[in-house]
């Protein structure tokens, strides 16, 4: 089974515009669950411009499938997560200034460093997830980590995905393939929809779970929450 966990920056988004708490990030969390998400993801970015810290804190008591929280592995953040015990950390090389994320890990590159780290959060129980390009360098990089899972940046997927779906997926079906034979399991995520993501799913063996924020939240707007959640699901079966 493919799990949808959604990512509710974007409610963040919303919130921060006015200040206040209009959306509640808290109950969008909550009413995610209950519309059938099976995961809640969070990008706690160091500028705060949507999902600040507190919101971490204050998601947590109210998961009731898994938290997964995205981000670069400063030492604040990785005092975070393990205070928070999110059921998943999935690490991110962004910079601060970024507009979104937009690469993965250069894995060999940075070995040492993400081989700590891993091995810190493991020790707390967190399963861990590194952000990759579909790259069998960086994917046998990764195995060495001794991460669980890889989530594969799926931008260059969704991208080229309307200009022809059969070379759109192909890096990604290999890398899939290449991940499940060095015993790591997949995720996938970014710029994920409701057009784009069956074909997705039914080419990459084996992955665990989807994380989907923006164009979800986006849908939302027209189809409302709880059939946006619905139509994305159906997308998974
Ligand atoms: C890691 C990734 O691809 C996304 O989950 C990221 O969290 C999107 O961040 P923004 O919502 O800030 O664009
Ligand atoms: N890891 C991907 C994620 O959580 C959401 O990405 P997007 O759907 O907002 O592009």
């Amino acid at each position: 089974m493919t799990r949808l966990s959604v990512n509710i920056n974007k409610i963040a988004t919303l919130r921060n515009s006015r200040g206040g708490n209009v959306p509640s990030v808290k109950d969008a969390a909550i009413n995610c669950q209950k519309f059938g998400a099976q995961g809640i993801t969070v990008h706690p970015r160091p500028d705060e411009r949507h999902i600040t810290r507190r919101d971490v804190y204050e998601i947590k008591p109210v998961i009731t499938t898994e938290f997964n929280i995205e981000g670069y592995p400063s030492e604040d953040f990785l005092k975070m997560v393990i205070e928070v015990q999110a059921d998943q950390v999935t690490l991110v090389p962004d910079k601060h200034n970024q507009l979104t994320s937009d690469h993965g890990w250069d894995t060999w590159g940075n070995i040492d460093f993400l081989k700590e780290v891993i091995s810190r959060l493991q020790e707390h129980g967190i399963r861990t997830s590194i952000f990759v390009d579909p790259d069998s360098e960086a994917i046998e990089g990764a195995a060495e980590t001794g991460t669980q899972r890889i989530e594969l940046y799926t931008e260059p997927y969704a991208r080229l995905y309307p200009l022809g779906r059969d070379k759109a997926i192909e890096p990604f079906a290999e890398a899939a393939v290449f991940a499940n034979k060095v015993g790591l399991e997949i995720n996938a995520g970014h710029d994920l929809n409701l057009e784009n993501l069956n074909y997705f799913y039914k080419n990459i063996p084996n992955l665990k779970e989807v994380s989907i924020g923006h164009a979800l939240i986006a849908d939302s707007l027209y189809l409302g929450l709880e059939k946006t959640i619905q139509e994305y699901l159906n997308c998974l079966r």
